[in-house]
């Protein structure tokens, strides 16, 4: 099994879409070496005690706009890190390995699998955060492709997936863990992942809020996401002008939409005038079962 360590010295290769996350805070014990290789992907929490690091790489579908995140646990260079997914009503723990992606998309399912397998990541779940109109999931292909990987959409979306989470569940990978937060507005299933609340999670936090908030945009919002500290990154699922992230803060100050009361609000999201996304009569139907629509078949 290749270990992460391969991945410090092959990510200076690597020509996707790749994001570097705004300030990040390494600790003092990180060597020159690695600040040198991963400064850029890999994420330290506060704690001068903890050495949890967050791999992190945003990859962006261009027909779409979309956004897809991968994440892994890179403090364990010399060890698969146990990864167990915790929900709230039923504990159950389970030995998996390394990585997530957040968001996949059919057409550059590809693309990903390679990066993960660059990066000597095994991949476990993929994560959807709500049921998409506009493009298809990428989770039934790599289901299809990486057959121990677990699709994962809320159980408000109605739609299936190996796993269902609800509100407060968290998913755990390695010693870091997302946190399912209930954000519906833009369809009613839609959830936002956010990252750890703990001197041993990543600081600040990320928020991966899906369609519910967009910089400087929503496609239809609640508030709850404005509840998280104003230092938490925002990773939406699209962009449309060419932003890669924003904060809470950031957010809550400059958002056109959600700086305005209720009424105004009201008024912006019913006159937005948006024609269908294009792909809405086939994305919608596929993303309800996880991206698995006829693929048997094809498999066949
Ligand atoms: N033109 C695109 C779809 C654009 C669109 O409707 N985006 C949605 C999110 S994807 S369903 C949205 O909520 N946008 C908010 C906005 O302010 O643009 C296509 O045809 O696929």
């Amino acid at each position: 099994m290749l270990r992460l360590r391969c991945l410090w010295l092959s990510s200076s290769s690597l020509h996707f879409n790749q994001q570097f996350l705004p300030s990040p805070i390494l600790s003092s014990s990180s060597s020159a070496s690695f600040r040198s290789k991963m400064e850029a992907v890999s994420y330290s929490t506060r704690s001068s005690s903890s050495s949890k690091k967050l791999l992190f790489r945003q990859l962006f579908e261009k027909e779409s706009s979309t956004y897809t995140y991968l994440l892994a646990d890179a403090s364990h260079p010399d060890k698969p890190a146990l990864v167990r997914i915790l929900l709230s009503d039923h504990q159950m723990k389970l030995n998996y390995v390394y990585s997530t992606l957040v968001d996949p998309v059919d057409k550059t399912v590809d693309r990903d699998l390679s990066l993960v397998k660059d990066l000597g990541l095994k991949l476990i779940y993929a994560l959807n955060t709500h049921v998409h109109a506009d493009h298809v999931t990428g989770s039934g292909l790599i289901k299809t492709k990486l057959p121990g990987v677990k699709s994962i959409i809320s159980k408000a979306s109605k739609a299936s997936a190996d796993i269902l989470v609800e509100s407060g569940d968290k998913i755990q990978f390695g010693d870091l863990y997302l946190e399912v937060r209930a954000t519906p507005g833009h369809t009613v299933g839609c959830v936002t992942y956010v990252s750890g609340d703990g001197s041993d999670q990543p600081q600040p936090r990320l928020a991966f809020t899906g369609d519910a908030v967009l910089i400087r945009g929503c496609g239809r919002t609640d508030f709850q996401i404005f509840t998280l500290p104003e230092d938490t990154f925002i990773y939406p699922a699209h962009d449309y002008k060419g932003f890669t992230v924003s904060t809470v803060g950031e957010e809550m100050l400059y958002n056109p939409r959600l700086t305005k009361d209720e009424e105004t609000f009201k008024n912006i999201m019913e006159n937005l005038k948006l024609s269908n996304p294009k792909m809405i009569d086939v994305a919608v139907p596929a993303n309800m079962v996880c991206g698995l629509q006829d693929l048997d078949s094809k498999a066949a």
